[in-house]
């Protein structure tokens, strides 16, 4: 299979408790390579057309807030079956629905505070690489 990438958020819960290299070393371990990362305070307009999708749910405005309360790493991570592997590396989005050794499992705080997003499809992943990262930053 060719490789393929996916958009990978570790979220303000993680970078607030010194967890981005404790995600990476998961990331890593699963055979995922980092092939691009950064470190941002997103801001309020990058995190409603990021989560644009969800803007009717209930959780949204609660979501945004969590977003931009301290920095986030966005990243684009390489690999084989990639985005599907990364879904199965996070866990579920409830950390109490996550499995044994999931990134979720060991460190989600809650549903909301869920310590990572990943892209869910291959066309998501290309409109979220492209919001965040130009071609040139991306070095596989
Ligand atoms: N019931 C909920 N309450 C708060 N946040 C939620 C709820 N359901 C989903 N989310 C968040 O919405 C996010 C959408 O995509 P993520 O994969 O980043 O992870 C999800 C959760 O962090």
């Amino acid at each position: 299979m060719a490789l393929e990438r996916t958009f990978s958020i570790i979220k303000p819960d993680a970078t607030e408790r010194n967890l981005t290299g404790a995600v990476n070393a998961v990331i890593e371990a699963a055979g995922l390579r980092i092939v691009a990362q950064k470190r941002i305070r997103m801001t309020r307009q990058q995190a409603e057309t990021f989560y644009a999708v969800h803007k009717e749910r209930p959780f949204f405005g609660e979501l945004v807030d969590f977003m931009i309360s301290a920095p986030v790493v966005v990243q684009v991570l390489e690999g084989e079956n990639a985005i599907a592997k990364y879904r199965e590396v996070m866990g579920a989005t409830n950390p109490a629905n996550a499995a044994e050794g999931t990134i979720r499992k060991q460190f989600a705080k809650s549903v909301g505070e869920n310590s990572v997003h990943g892209s869910d499809a291959a066309e998501t992943a290309a409109v979220e690489i492209a919001q965040f990262f130009s071609g040139n930053e991306i070095v596989g």
